[in-house]
């Protein structure tokens, strides 16, 4: 596939806490319209991974690459600029603003305001209002909790603030989407509509990359796949292959699993 469309494109990741070597020399590269799966048992340095890639640890090496520019993941509001947008293990909403204001604060990322000029009201702001608030109600309607907008976060169910997550991250226009276990704590039906929802993203040509513990969900829905543990990647491929790989296999017989 061309270079043009890789849309992430990470090599030599490194990091350290204190005597721990979370992560040794990790890359990944994503193509446009895949969603791209990473696992691996507790403690394997997924998080970190992301953490580093979106802003929020500093590496101690490794190249970044995103839609073929070079970007610095050194702090949370530059990925975001970049075109990373994310969602957290523990949802980060905004619990006391409803959901189409929630929305309406990822999509000033984009916005020639910005956040201060929407908090602010200042010159330009009520211009792109309009705009920004028509947008939010598509969006909310697209991940299926557009009757919802005028609900304050926090009333909205778990699988529910998840979705509102991701709506929030969309309204970025990201070129990429990072969900860090999006399926954590849903039941089977908010599962499948998870399922659904990522599978409409990814068939709007968008690029996802997601941690995940349900390995069901990963191995249905990721194009491909790498495997960490101890913060080396021992195995990359499709999740065909990389179900059969021996060290995969060890690495989570080794720890119980998931
Ligand atoms: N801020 C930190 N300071 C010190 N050690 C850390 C920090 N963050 C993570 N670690 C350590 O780095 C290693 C990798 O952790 P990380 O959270 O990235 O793993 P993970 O694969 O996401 O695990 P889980 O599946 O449990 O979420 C662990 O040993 C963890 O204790």
């Amino acid at each position: 596939m061309a270079d043009t469309d890789t849309v992430l494109n990470v090599s030599g990741v490194s990091k350290r806490f204190g005597g721990l070597q979370a992560l040794s020399d990790v890359g990944i590269r994503i193509e446009r319209g895949q969603v791209y799966g990473l696992i691996g048992p507790n403690g394997a340095g997924k998080t970190t991974f992301f953490n580093v890639l979106t802003g929020l640890y500093t590496p101690d090496s490794g190249t970044f690459e995103l839609a073929g520019k070079p970007y610095k993941p050194h702090a949370v509001h530059e990925v975001a600029k970049a075109g990373i947008a994310r969602t957290f293990q523990n949802i980060r909403l905004f619990s006391d603003m409803t959901a189409i204001e929630n929305v309406m604060v990822g999509r000033h990322v984009r916005t020639h305001s910005g956040v201060f000029g929407a908090i602010f009201r200042g010159p330009g702001f009520k211009a792109e209002e309009a705009a920004i608030a028509k947008r939010g109600h598509e969006l909310l309607d697209y991940v299926g909790i557009g009757k919802f907008a005028d609900y304050k976060a926090r009333t909205l169910s778990y699988g529910d603030q998840r979705r509102l997550e991701i709506a929030r991250a969309l309204a970025t226009d990201p070129q990429l989407i990072a969900l860090d276990e999006p399926a954590a704590g849903m039941n089977a039906t908010e599962k499948v509509l998870l399922r659904e929802l990522i599978n409409r993203i990814r068939n709007d040509n968008r690029t996802i990359l997601l941690i995940e513990h349900d390995v069901k969900l990963v191995m249905g829905l990721c194009d491909r796949v790498t495997v960490l543990d101890y913060g080396k990647q021992i195995a990359e491929g499709t999740p065909a292959t990389v179900q059969k790989n021996e060290k995969v296999i060890e690495a989570y017989l080794g720890t119980g699993g998931h």
